[in-house]
C-alpha cells in the first residue's frame, strides 16, 4: 500500500469542495451507500441524492460544500466531559535534538525580495460583530486584537508607533499599509499567505489573502466567518495567532504570527516515518490543543501534517481555521481531507468533536509509518478503506502506539478515545503519554525532537517557492456582495 501513496502534497487526494470547479472529479453520491452526499437540506436525509465535488491533491485543493449544519436535540453522543487537566509522571521525555532543514533544497543565505504592496492599498473600517457561531465570553479574546476602536483592550505599542498609530485606548491602529509583502510561502484555493514585514514593530508576519470573488464563487463565505470568528477568540501556546484581520473591497486579510519552520508535512516526508518518541511529542501538543479547542466547544476538523506548522523553538502551531466550526450539538458539513475523515461524517450522520479525535488517529499512523492507514488514488476508495475499519500495521510498530491509534480509529464514536465521558483525559491518560506531565506539553517544557534550519525570524527557506508572476489582478467586488462580509 505504502507503494501506492504518492509522497508529495499535491500527489495525493484532497481537501473536499462542493459545487464548482475546473480540475475536479464530479461524483454523485447515495445516502447510505458507503457514500457522502454534499448537500443536506433536511435532517431527514434517507437516500437523498446529491452531487458532489472533489478536487484533486492533497492540499492544493481547499474546502466543501456550503456550510449545512443543522442542530439536532437527538444526539446520540456521549455526554461531554470537564476537560480538567491531570498531571501524571514528572518526568519529561527526553528526545533526541536534531537540526534539520524542512527543505532538503534549502539555502542557508537568505534574500527576502521586496515586492511593492500592490493588493494591500487602502484600508477598510470593519464591522467586529461576531456572528452567532462564535459569539463567546472568552475572556483571552481581548489580547486577540483586531486594531478595531471599538475592540480594543489589547497589544502593546511596539517600538517606533506615532500616536497616529494608536486607538483611543492606546492599543495599536493597524492600516494594510503598515505590512509590506515580502515573498509568497503558501497558496490556498481562493489566495495566498505572505511573508510581511510589520512597518511600524518591524516584526515579520504572515498575511492570508483571500479574494472575495473566489470565497462567494466556491460558498465558502461562512466558512472564512468562522476561520476570522474562531481565531479571534482563541489563544494556545500551539495553535496560531491572530494579530488583526481586515478587508478592502476585493480580498480579505488576515495577520499572523509567521511560523519560520515550515510544514511538519515536509519533514515527515523527508524523513520517511518519525519515531514513536518524535511522533509522541507532536501527538502531544495536538492533544493539548484540541482539548483546549474543545473545551470551547470548537471542532477544528483539518487535522494534518500539511496544517501543522513548526516554530523557530521547535513547537507545533496548528493553522488554517477554515472548516473549524463552534458547536452546539451536531453538524452535517461535508469536509476535511479524504484521508483524515471519520467515517460519521462519510455516512452524514452529523458529527462532533469526535471527528478531531479520529483525525488525531489518523495522523499518530501516518507519523509512524509515513503515509496515512486509509489511502487510495480516488477518494470512494479512501472512504471505502475508512468504512471498512480494516488497517494494515506495520510488524514492528510500536505496540502502545499501536493501541491508542486503535482506541482512536473506532467507527464507533461513542466508543472512541476523546469522546467518552471523561473526554481528553482519557487520551491524556494512555499509556504511550504515560510519560507525560500535560502541564509541561503546554508550557513548551519538552525538548522538540526536531530544530527547524533558521537563519532569521524573516527566513523562508523552510517553505517551496511560489510563483509571484501569478498574483491574480484584483478585483473589486460590488456592494451588494460586500455586503455579504459585513461581519468580517
Ligand atoms: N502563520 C503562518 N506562518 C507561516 N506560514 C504559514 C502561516 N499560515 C499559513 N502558512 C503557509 O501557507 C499555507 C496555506 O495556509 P492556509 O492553509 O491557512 O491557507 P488556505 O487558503 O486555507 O489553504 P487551503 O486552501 O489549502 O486550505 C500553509 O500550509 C502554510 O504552509
Amino acid at each position: 500500500m505504502s507503494k501506492n501513496f504518492p509522497p508529495s502534497k499535491n500527489g495525493s487526494s484532497s481537501k473536499l469542495i462542493a459545487g464548482t470547479e475546473t480540475h475536479m472529479i464530479k461524483l454523485t453520491a447515495l445516502h447510505n451507500k458507503k457514500q457522502i452526499p454534499t448537500t443536506r437540506t433536511s435532517t431527514n436525509n434517507t437516500n437523498t441524492e446529491a452531487t458532489f465535488t472533489f478536487k484533486l491533491g492533497r492540499t492544493t485543493g481547499s474546502d466543501v460544500s456550503g456550510d449545512l449544519s443543522v442542530n439536532s436535540s437527538e444526539s446520540s453522543d456521549p455526554v461531554e466531559s470537564d476537560y480538567s487537566e491531570k498531571s501524571e509522571d514528572e518526568k519529561a521525555q527526553q528526545v533526541e535534538n536534531t537540526h534539520v532543514s524542512a527543505n532538503s533544497h534549502s539555502i542557508s543565505s537568505v534574500t527576502t525580495t521586496s515586492m511593492n504592496n500592490e493588493t494591500v492599498d487602502g484600508e477598510k473600517d470593519e464591522s467586529h460583530d461576531a456572528d452567532d457561531i462564535t459569539n463567546t465570553e472568552d475572556s483571552d479574546r481581548s489580547e486577540q486584537d483586531d486594531g478595531n476602536d471599538t475592540d480594543d483592550e489589547e497589544t502593546d505599542n511596539e517600538s517606533g508607533e506615532s500616536s497616529s498609530n494608536l486607538t483611543e485606548k492606546g492599543g495599536r491602529k493597524y492600516h494594510l499599509d503598515h505590512f509590506q509583502i515580502i515573498k509568497t510561502v503558501g497558496t490556498g484555493t481562493f489566495g495566498r499567505v505572505c511573508l510581511c514585514r510589520d512597518k511600524v514593530s518591524n516584526k515579520y508576519c504572515a498575511m492570508k489573502i483571500l479574494a472575495m470573488t473566489e470565497v462567494i464563487r466556491l460558498k465558502q463565505i461562512e466558512h472564512v466567518k468562522n476561520e476570522r470568528n474562531i481565531l479571534r477568540e482563541i489563544r494556545h501556546p500551539f495553535t496560531i495567532s491572530l494579530e488583526w484581520s481586515t478587508k478592502d473591497e476585493s480580498n480579505l486579510y488576515m495577520i499572523f504570527d509567521y511560523v519560520c519552520g515550515g510544514e511538519l508535512f515536509t519533514y515527515l516526508r523527508n524523513a520517511g516515518k518519525f519515531s514513536s518518541q518524535t511522533s509522541n511529542f507532536y501527538a502531544a501538543e495536538i492533544v493539548s490543543a484540541l482539548d483546549y479547542l474543545h473545551s470551547l466547544q470548537i471542532i477544528y476538523r483539518d487535522l494534518k501534517p500539511e496544517n501543522l506548522l513548526i516554530n523557530r523553538d521547535g513547537h507545533i502551531k496548528i493553522t488554517d481555521f477554515g472548516f473549524a466550526k463552534k458547536l452546539r450539538d451536531r453538524t452535517w458539513t461535508l469536509c476535511g481531507t479524504p484521508e483524515y475523515i471519520a467515517p460519521e461524517i462519510i455516512q452524514s450522520k452529523g458529527h462532533n468533536k469526535a471527528v478531531d479525535w479520529w483525525a488525531l488517529g489518523v495522523l499518530i499512523y501516518e507519523m509512524l509509518v509515513g503515509y496515512p492507514p486509509f489511502y487510495d488514488e480516488q477518494p470512494f476508495g479512501i472512504y471505502e478503506k475508512i468504512l471498512s475499519g480494516k488497517i494494515e500495521w506495520e510488524r514492528h510498530m510500536d505496540p502502545i502506539a499501536k493501541d491508542l491509534i486503535k482506541k482512536l480509529l473506532v467507527n464507533d464514536r461513542t466508543k472512541r478515545l476523546g469522546n467518552m465521558k471523561n473526554g481528553a483525559d482519557d487520551v491524556k491518560r494512555h499509556r504511550w503519554f504515560k510519560n507525560l506531565n500535560w502541564n509541561d506539553v503546554y508550557n513548551k517544557k519538552l525538548m522538540p525532537p526536531i530544530l527547524p534550519d533558521v537563519h532569521h525570524d524573516g527566513d523562508t527557506t523552510n517553505f517551496d517557492d511560489y510563483s509571484e508572476m501569478d498574483w491574480k489582478p484584483t478585483i473589486a467586488i460590488d456592494q451588494k456582495d460586500l455586503k455579504l462580509f459585513n461581519d468580517f
